[in-house]
């Protein structure tokens, strides 16, 4: 065999004029991840979702074989029991909140991007773990045509845990074709002037309804200090939103403070913790507090279980009087005009 075989064919112009025409690239996809949630508020559900959740390198970083052990042996046997009553209690008519709550929001953007001017857009939401599965979403888009997708982690702050996770799962079915869509991925929006403004309103329509608290206490999901300490730059994001949330709404970091939730395992988390920062505000004679987690676009278990019911009762049996919980943003309306905004912006240059 002659060297030259290896030599690209020359072009026949006569075979190239006669190329069929390229394919219009169809409307542009925007994939919407959130963090999944147990199908049903039973034990078996919830257990089968926090096998997949928990197995996931990203979230815990420990050697897999030792983590595997302690997870089999000690989390999966009891934690799935101890939750389902807890699910159970937010669980909503459409399923669970996280989902029902996400789907919503995923809807209220694709219609005001539609309002905006943007009808080719076509928006789906998947679940890291669980169902919509990441690969269900990509295939709809597929069947919608979509040569172009935008992925969208539903996280305003990055962490490795959540968004990388997210990034990476998408990028692994991506792996997988032989026609890959064109892809643009949102690494975080903690400081986009739209969510930013989005929070405000909903503390000001709380405040006009409920009257306001003494303090504001904004309760993040919490990280491992390890984790922070090897860069994840979550913590910075978090303090960013809460820097410039306190500027826009014109209060003082002593009224407006930042605590951590949902702590998981014994290891140090990221401090302070948010259910004993609100012990101790009762303890020391604040009486009312709004609480909101501008970390969690969706209302969901670590919010409204969690925040609404157990920190609840910290700060009330502490000695707190009044303990106003601020919803998500859910599907709220400006929230769906600034989230497409943000969308908007990354697409540019996709028509
Ligand atoms: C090592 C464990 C965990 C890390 C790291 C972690 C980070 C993290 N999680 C969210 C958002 C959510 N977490 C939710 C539930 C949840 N999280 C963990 C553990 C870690 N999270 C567990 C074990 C659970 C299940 C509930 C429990 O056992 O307490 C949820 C709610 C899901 C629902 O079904 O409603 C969300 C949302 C973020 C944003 C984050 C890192 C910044
Ligand atoms: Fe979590
Ligand atoms: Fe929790």
């Amino acid at each position: 065999m002659s060297f030259s075989s290896y030599l690209p064919e020359p072009v026949d112009p006569e075979a190239f004029a006669a190329a069929p025409k390229r394919l219009p690239p169809g409307p542009v996809g925007l994939l919407f991840i959130n963090l999944g949630t147990p199908d049903a508020p039973d034990t078996a559900s919830i257990r089968r979702y926090l096998g997949e959740f928990l197995s996931d390198p990203r979230v815990v970083e420990l050697p897999p074989w030792l983590w595997q052990l302690i997870l089999r042996g000690a989390v999966l046997p009891f934690r799935p029991r101890k939750l389902a009553p807890r699910y159970a209690e937010i669980w909503m008519p459409g399923g669970s909140p996280l989902l029902v709550w996400s789907q919503a929001q995923v809807q209220a953007v694709q219609a005001a991007l539609h309002a905006q001017g943007k009808p080719a857009v076509r928006a789906v939401l998947a679940m890291r773990y669980g169902r919509p599965s990441i690969e269900q979403a990509m295939q709809a888009l597929r069947a919608h045509g979509c040569e172009r997708i935008l992925v969208v982690p539903m996280y305003p702050q990055y962490a490795a845990s959540t968004t990388a996770t997210a990034v990476d799962a998408v990028a692994k079915v991506a792996a997988r074709l032989r026609n890959q869509p064109e892809m643009r991925f949102i690494k975080r929006f903690h400081h986009e002037p739209e969510y930013i403004a989005a929070l405000a309103a909903q503390l000001e329509r709380h405040w006009a309804e409920q009257g306001r608290g003494e303090r504001v206490l904004l309760s993040f999901h919490g990280l491992p200090n390890d984790v922070v300490q090897a860069g994840d730059p979550y913590h910075r994001d978090c303090m960013e939103t809460a820097q410039l949330l306190r500027k826009r709404l014109g209060v003082s970091s002593e009224v407006l403070q930042v605590s951590f939730q949902s702590r998981f395992g014994r290891q140090k988390w990221l401090e302070p913790y948010t259910e004993p920062t609100l012990a101790a505000w009762g303890a020391q004679g604040i009486r009312s507090v709004d609480v909101l987690c501008p970390g969690f676009l969706a209302d969901c278990l670590e919010t409204l279980e969690e925040i609404q019911m157990q920190c609840k009762d910290a700060f009330i049996k502490a000695g707190g009087q009044s303990f106003r919980y601020v919803p998500c943003l859910n599907d709220d309306p400006l929230w769906a005009q600034g989230f497409a905004a943000i969308v908007g912006r990354h697409i540019q240059g996709w028509g």
